[in-house]
């Protein structure tokens, strides 16, 4: 059966339908050869449908290894090939079955090329999956883009893992994914996961060493009421931020974001690190980004510039252990040039103890 994407803008694309139900959500773009499966699962995507522009994805099917979360959290896939017959030695399902058992519709034979070229010129907006197009209106749909989604893939509860490590940091969930925790628990942290609105002072009673801001879905400043939350927690423990934890750490300070016309997402984004001058590539999918000029009210420089488009890659603070970044260093998928950021905050942890007050 024929489907189609209606966007925001009028403008429709056909290719094969596949699926029980229609979607909708902001469109995005994905431009890495691999890691369809991280993409699926990352709840940093939740509530969007994606374009791969790598023009045969699944060909190396699902395995049990590589989710982000507990399950998929696009609410649709659109792609020019899918591959029938993958082939891996930890594969359990094609792709295509997996879609279908977790009712995720997608579209196959599409001109992904062209729908791209569309975003890049008008930007990310919104889309209707569906097989009847002229049904369809996606601006009486745009209200959903104001709603938070970050409540929706926060944990519910309080937990930890690793119990006997050391440091013990406590994550933001507002939409972890699996990688970061994995990442932590790699450099043997104790990690203990607290849903996004947790106040400091119950923080307080866990003895944390250190506090990571998660990536998560959405605009940051629809969180804008956690601020006064996030600076004090900020201000009293040595701090990372990834990607909208970056992005909540420069608002909370007094910065500001802004939306780029098209997103960054991708394995392939170059950043220069001002300290060092090395470039290196990143894995990133943001919207998002913190506004340069904001920042001269402050105390946050720019530590890392994106080489493509010179957006801020990354913060640190003139007095405090602060430092956020707008890439992925867990990567997952990606390349992992920028894992050593991990061992700079234990660094930053180490030399920072608890006890020490800041000023
Ligand atoms: N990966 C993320 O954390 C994304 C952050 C934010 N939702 C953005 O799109 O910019």
């Amino acid at each position: 059966m024929k489907g189609y994407v209606v966007l925001e803008s009028g403008e429709q694309f056909d290719g094969l339908w596949h699926g029980e139900k229609e979607a909708e959500g902001e469109i995005v773009f994905f431009t890495g050869m691999t890691g369809y499966q991280e993409v699926l699962s990352d709840p940093s995507f939740y509530g969007q449908i994606v374009v791969f522009t790598y023009p045969l994805i699944g060909n190396y099917g699902i395995n049990p290894f590589d989710f982000e979360s507990d399950g998929p959290k696009v609410s649709g896939v659109i792609v020019a090939e899918m591959e029938d017959n993958p082939s891996h030695c930890a594969m359990t399902s094609t792709l295509a079955a997996y879609l279908q058992q977790m009712n995720i519709p997608y579209l196959t034979g599409v001109d992904t090329r062209a729908i791209v070229k569309r975003i890049r010129k008008h930007g990310d907006m919104r889309a209707v999956m569906t097989t009847v197009p002229e049904s369809v209106s996606v601006r009486e749909t745009t209200a959903l883009a104001t709603k938070a989604v970050v409540p929706l893939v926060s944990t519910n509860v309080i937990k930890t893992v690793n119990e006997q490590g050391h440091p013990h940091i406590g994550i933001i969930d507002f939409g972890c994914k699996q990688a970061i925790i994995d990442s932590l628990v790699k450099g043997n942290a104790k990690v203990t996961i607290f849903p996004y609105d947790t106040a400091k002072a119950k923080m307080d009673t866990y003895h944390l060493d250190g506090m990571l801001l998660s990536n998560g879905p959405g605009n940051p400043k629809q969180l804008n009421e956690l601020l006064p939350n996030i600076k004090a927690m900020a201000s009293a423990y040595p701090t990372l931020g990834i990607c909208l934890g970056h992005q909540l750490l420069a608002l909370a300070f007094g910065g500001d974001t802004e939306k780029l016309v098209f997103g960054h997402r991708g394995a392939n984004q170059p950043v220069v690190d001002h300290q060092t001058g090395r470039v290196f590539m990143t894995a990133q999918n943001h919207s998002y980004v913190v506004k340069e000029s904001s920042l001269q009210t402050t105390a946050f420089s720019a530590s890392y510039q994106n080489v493509n488009d010179g957006s801020i890659e990354g913060l640190t603070h003139a007095t405090l252990p602060i430092r956020s970044i707008q890439f992925h260093p867990e990567a997952s998928p990606g390349p992992q040039d920028s894992v050593d950021i991990f061992a700079q905050f234990f660094a930053m942890v180490h030399s920072k103890g608890r006890d020490h007050q800041y000023a």
